[in-house]
């Protein structure tokens, strides 16, 4: 069990104040874990179904509330980028005005972030980081440009890296919330529904349950017309963790959007379209774009066996580079089950791996190369390092046990 220490006053604040403001906390407590930050803990034995932490719908924070709307930000822009900006604007405000400041206070500074998120590493840890991190940083980048191009002429008195700070805030601390038909008219809760609600639309901000970190099985936040809460997927024992699930993301989604990985992830994967993609030819890539077959090749490794599971997607451009088109439709058709070829396609597969895991080790050099400091701009850090090393070790290890297990 995760030592859970002691959290510090401005979270005793922080509890009080959701207390007051509509948040019901019932046998868990916020805690602090080495490497996680703040958490939250069972305070004493907790039964499977108990309920954990009730969030009243007028004590979350979206972009239907008067003082967001008395922002007049602009209607195009994006819910993300009106919260960050919302944000930005209360935390530069110093004066009791800002009712969220016992909230803010026990957020995570913009140091813990730079420690953690891709999007802070200087560019020679961000050339080195894995193909799938390097694609999701790239739209996280172009999102968070595209929201200051929008918003910062709304926003004089903030400067980029504040609005970054809190573009990350909304990034990492943001649940979704439709607002399912609202029975009751309230100023703090928004008018009337959209007729079509899109999921970027339900960006909604809720004290306490915010604390909570991610496993790959945990507690399964829920919402309604009345707000949010959580209940126990399982019994606890006082002292131990309790997480819920953010959704089934792999370890390159959870580093660059949430600034960690996991040990153990069972939806965690490797992309191989990076291998596979360059190997088609034009008409075999018309092909699979037709039938639906084009990318997302993944390979992982099964949670209970360790042994290697290899994508239907990746079986079925296996066939069509390694056999020929009329059998790479009987496959997609579903009129032969493949096996037959099942030898040859894992050979092939083995030599594309060998390749890659040669690259790997070549990239964990470079990466074990790279000097580090603790402080200092452009510099990169230790833990920054250590991520990068460890996501790469990670897909060593994915990647040389699917070569064993092919060659055995
Ligand atoms: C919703 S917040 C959870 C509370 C947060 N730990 C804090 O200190 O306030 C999400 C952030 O928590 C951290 N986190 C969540 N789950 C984690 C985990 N399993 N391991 C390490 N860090 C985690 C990441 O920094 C992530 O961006």
């Amino acid at each position: 069990m995760t030592t859970a220490l002691d959290p510090g006053e401005e979270h005793t604040r922080f509890v009080t104040w959701a207390e007051e403001n509509g948040v019901t906390i019932n046998g868990v407590a916020p805690a602090r874990f080495v490497g996680r930050g703040m958490g939250i803990v069972a305070a004493q034995d907790i039964k499977k179904g108990d309920r954990l932490v009730d969030v009243r719908n007028t004590s979350l924070v979206h972009i239907a509330l008067p003082s967001i709307k008395a922002l007049k930000l602009p209607e195009h822009t994006t819910v993300h980028g009106r919260l960050a900006a919302a944000l930005a604007l209360w935390y530069s405000d110093s004066s009791s005005k800002n009712e969220y400041k016992p909230w803010q206070d026990v957020w995570p500074s913009e140091a813990d972030f730079k420690h953690t998120m891709p999007l802070y590493y200087p560019p020679q840890l961000q050339s080195l980081l894995s193909p799938a991190a390097t694609k999701l940083l790239t739209t996280q980048r172009a999102n968070l440009e595209k929201d200051w191009a929008d918003l910062h002429t709304s926003i004089p008195s903030i400067s980029k890296e504040a609005f970054t700070y809190t573009w990350l805030i909304v990034n990492t601390r943001t649940f979704y919330w439709d607002y399912p038909d609202l029975p009751n008219a309230h100023p703090r809760l928004p008018r009337q529904r959209k007729a079509k609600l899109t999921a970027a639309d339900c960006y909604a901000m809720c004290p306490v349950m915010d604390y909570f970190n991610h496993s790959d099985v945990g507690c399964e936040p829920t919402h309604n017309s009345s707000g949010y809460s959580v209940s126990a997927d399982r019994a606890y024992t006082a002292g131990e963790e309790v997480s819920v699930s953010y959704g089934p993301h792999t370890n390159d989604f959870l580093l660059v959007e949430y600034g960690f990985l996991l040990e153990r992830n069972a939806n965690d994967s490797v992309p191989l379209d990076g291998l596979l993609l360059p190997l088609l030819s034009a008409e075999q890539s018309a092909a699979l774009k037709e039938d639906g077959f084009y990318g997302t090749y993944t390979l992982s490794s099964a949670s209970t066996t360790g042994s290697p599971v290899i994508c239907h997607r990746t079986q079925a451009v296996l066939r069509l580079i390694v056999l020929d088109s009329k059998r790479y439709a009987a496959f997609v058709g579903g009129d032969d089950d493949g096996s037959r070829d099942q030898a040859r396609l894992d050979s092939f597969l083995v030599g594309v791996l060998t390749r890659y895991s040669r690259h790997i080790v070549d990239v964990i050099e470079e990466v074990e190369e790279v000097q580090t400091r603790e402080e200092g701009e452009g510099v990169a850090q230790p833990a920054q390092k250590d991520s990068l090393l460890k996501r790469w070790k990670q897909i060593q290890s994915v990647v040389n046990a699917a070569i064993k297990h092919l060659e055995s």
